[in-house]
């Protein structure tokens, strides 16, 4: 790691020293629109890392490794989302040595992906390091977390009995519009993606694999279902993939969707009708039981991101960190709602606005359904462009496939052609 001269005069500068010179210029007079924390033109004992921030996936524990050697880390600030970092050190001569040595330097420790350019760190004096501003770390009303469920081995029997290859030409054709990002296979019932729904009377083949068994007895024990689950959803996410934000159908299933976090961690954002924000994290092998609240009212959903940033207490004091993700694969378990919801959160339940009625109506449709659940994916694409408030009738609309696919428009439902002819 070998630092550029920058502390020559202009005259003497080669083309690269004031290409970068000029950069880290820009980036200072960027910062000073900062009103907590004033560059200094003097040696401090804090150091402004630009590049070295959570923003450019540098990871906390690469960062110390880059400052550690030149004398007491005090404190190490990362900020969420920001390119850069904060660091102090006990005493001036040491922000001094790690100033000479790290300005301008590629440094590859801070790599965090395959692909990733080096980073190449520029270091400015601050009067002071900011107080570092913590995600919440509560937990959405109704929300139960427990962590380390399952053990190691019983990880692996559950990765294990997932046969991903009969998954494909088990969904119902809406499903591949949805699920470009990541992959899905249900047991017990299909979630119908199209419709976001399930039908009860039609059961698939392969129902909840008898390694969930002694699982769903520990479930049970825990007191807090009233009924065994029946219908599994497993989702598989590469680092980079996650879920859109959305609330589990109210008509599809009861209170306690049960959601276990395999090989890998990921944070899913719970966003309450108020504007909270519950960024939980959900770290492998933990459970989670979404009731209540966080189950009926609360959405969830899961950032496509490669990293999540997480809270790290340490000797000097609380801090942001990245944790990288791996392909995380999760178990959502559920117990099919037979009949509409009654659930006191009528604003986000789709049996009792208008537009939910007609869904459950669905249900009580039988030969038809049965042979034509499957939306049409160019008319599910129709629905999904059409305005806010659009109008439109679906003349025979049969199982009423299509009617929560755009929650923003209206649709008329007709049940028979005839009854438009009388
Ligand atoms: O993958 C997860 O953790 C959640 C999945 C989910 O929310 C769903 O399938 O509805
Ligand atoms: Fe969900």
């Amino acid at each position: 790691m070998a630092a550029p001269s920058l502390h020559v005069s202009g005259a003497k500068m080669s083309k690269s020293d004031r290409r970068l010179l000029r950069k880290h210029n820009k980036f200072k007079i960027n910062f000073a629109r900062r009103k907590d924390v004033h560059i200094s033109d003097i040696p401090t004992q804090h150091l402004l890392v630009n590049n070295g921030g959570l923003g450019n996936n540098v990871q906390r524990e690469q960062l110390l490794s880059v400052f550690e050697p030149f004398g007491r880390v005090t404190s190490l600030v990362m900020e969420q989302d920001q390119p850069y970092a904060f660091v102090s050190y006990s005493s001036i001569p040491e922000a001094l040595a790690a100033c000479t040595a790290i300005h301008g330097c590629l440094v590859k420790a801070l790599q965090t992906v395959p692909s990733a350019q080096d980073v190449q760190l520029f270091l400015t004096y601050v009067d002071r390091v900011p107080d570092v501003a913590m995600p919440s770390s509560g937990l959405p009303e109704g929300l139960v977390m427990i962590r380390d469920f399952v053990s190691e081995d019983e990880e692996q029997v559950f990765l294990q009995c997932v046969d991903w290859d009969s998954s494909d030409s088990q969904l119902s054709e809406g499903a591949h519009l949805t699920l470009k990002h990541r992959r899905v296979k249900h047991y017990g019932y299909e979630f119908m993606y199209g419709i976001n729904n399930v039908d009860p009377d039609r059961p698939l083949e392969q129902g909840i694999p008898h390694e969930c068994d002694q699982f769903l007895d520990r479930l049970m024990a825990l007191g807090c279902l009233n009924q065994r689950p029946d219908q599994l959803t497993v989702n598989q996410y590469k680092p980079g993939q996650g879920i859109p934000v959305h609330v589990d159908t109210h008509s599809a299933f009861e209170d306690g969707i049960v959601v276990l976090s395999l090989g890998s961690q990921a944070i899913m954002d719970f966003k309450g009708p108020k504007g909270e924000h519950f960024p939980v994290m959900l770290p492998r092998r933990s459970l989670a039981v979404m009731l209540g609240p966080s189950r009926y009212q609360f959405t969830h959903g899961i950032m496509p991101r490669k990293s999540d940033v997480m809270p790290v207490q340490s000797a000097s004091g609380d801090s942001l960190t990245l944790s990288r993700r791996d392909t995380r694969t999760s178990f959502t378990f559920r117990i099919l709602r037979r009949g509409p919801c009654h659930c006191c959160y009528r604003e986000q339940c789709d049996s009792q606005t208008p537009h939910g009625s007609q869904v459950c109506t669905r249900r009580l449709q039988g030969h038809f359904s049965d042979t034509r659940h499957s939306p049409w994916p160019r008319v599910v694409e129709f629905l999904k462009q059409l305005p806010l408030g659009a109008l439109v009738a679906d003349v025979g609309c049969g199982n009423g496939k299509y009617l929560s696919i755009n929650p923003g428009i209206h649709m008329v439902r007709v049940l028979e052609l005839s009854w438009l002819k009388s």
